[in-house]
């Protein structure tokens, strides 16, 4: 049985697109990076562990195989990730106006005995917001629970002059690199499950 240790609707939708049938594992780590701690190693970390808590809640499952995941927004070696409130939000996209960031979204496949990794990152050329610009776009709401404080899938997409990488893997579950994970661990292609 697969199961999807994550709370977000996006990794739900994005996990669904595989065409595999799974279960989601409901969870609350604390995403905190440590002192010193680089960008994507913190990434990683935090990935495994949600992977680490979902797999100990259904380790006894036989067969059992838990997904986890992180994305976070990096900006000169400084992490965004959900926005605390509108002024939190405003102050990233102002950081991230006219600049190229980068999108780090590590997954992790946890099985008996097991423990695969696959970071996908991506490279995101934001336009030049101006303050109207970013107030118009927090009013819609769409900002908060987004790393970066906003959704490539939804209203902000107009602000992306570029992407050089994973467009799921920037939503927040990279579907390449998931399905090779999941291949890797012995599953079928995807696909073969839906049309046995
Ligand atoms: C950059 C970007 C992020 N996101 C989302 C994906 C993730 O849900 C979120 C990053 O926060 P995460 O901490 O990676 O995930 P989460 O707290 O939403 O879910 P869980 O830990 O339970 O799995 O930002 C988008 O939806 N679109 C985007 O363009």
């Amino acid at each position: 049985m697969l199961y999807l240790a994550s709370k977000s609707p996006r990794r739900r939708e994005l996990l669904g697109r595989l065409g595999r049938s799974f279960d989601l594992i409901d969870l609350d780590i604390p995403e905190v990076r440590l002192p010193g701690e680089a960008a994507e190693a913190y990434v990683r970390r935090v990935a495994l562990e949600k992977a680490r808590a979902g797999w100990a809640k259904v380790r006894d499952v036989p067969g059992a195989l838990v997904l986890g995941s992180d994305t976070e927004v990096i900006l000169d070696d400084e992490v965004f990730g959900k926005p605390a409130d509108a002024d939190d939000a405003a102050a990233m996209l102002r950081k991230l106006s006219g600049r190229t960031h980068q999108v780090v979204s590590a997954v992790w496949l946890v099985a008996d005995g097991r423990e695969l990794e696959a970071v996908s990152t991506s490279r995101v050329g934001f336009d030049t917001l101006d303050g109207a610009r970013i107030a118009a776009y927090l009013a819609t709401g769409e900002a908060f629970g987004k790393a970066g404080a906003y959704a490539i899938q939804g209203a902000a997409e107009v602000f992306v002059t570029r992407l050089d990488g994973s467009y799921s893997g920037v939503m927040g579950l990279p579907l390449h690199e998931t399905d090779r994970l999941l291949r890797e661990a012995g599953l079928p292609p995807a696909g073969a499950e839906a049309r046995a």
